[in-house]
């Protein structure tokens, strides 16, 4: 009946998708929700080869696409580096992007996670 069955998650999966949320809820301005598109931005595309944003990265959680958190964190990193390649160190895009990596590699970090519950203490 081409109802989409509910798969159900991996534990890996499971643990990508709590970071994912608490790194999304950091983003307060949606600056990293979706795509950069040469619209909003000018020459983006000709500037920055692979792009990323958290909507796509939901994607890839959902697919599979991460064998492990450092490979997710891996897309963290490129898509707060595209930022700080494209925006010029005075724009808001540049600081809320080394905003962004420094919190996102906070929540990630593994203490930070054992005392979360989330991994074996
Ligand atoms: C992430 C990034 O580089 C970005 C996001 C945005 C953005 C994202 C959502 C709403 C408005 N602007 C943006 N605008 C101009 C130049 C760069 N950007």
């Amino acid at each position: 009946h081409g109802r989409k069955l509910k798969q159900d998650k991996t534990t890996l999966q499971k643990l990508l998708e709590y970071i994912h949320q608490a790194i999304e809820k950091k983003d307060t301005q949606k600056f990293f929700a979706w795509p950069v598109t040469d619209q909003i931005a000018p020459g983006y595309s000709l500037v920055i080869s692979q792009p990323m944003d958290l909507n796509s990265m939901k994607h890839n959680i959902e697919n599979h696409i991460y064998s492990s958190l450092p490979q997710y964190m891996e897309d963290i990193q490129l898509m707060c580096r595209n930022a700080m390649v494209y925006n010029r160190p005075e724009t808001v895009y540049y600081k809320a992007a080394k905003k962004l990596l420094h919190a996102s590699l906070k929540i990630t970090n593994a203490d930070k996670l054992r005392s979360s519950h989330l991994m074996l203490p």
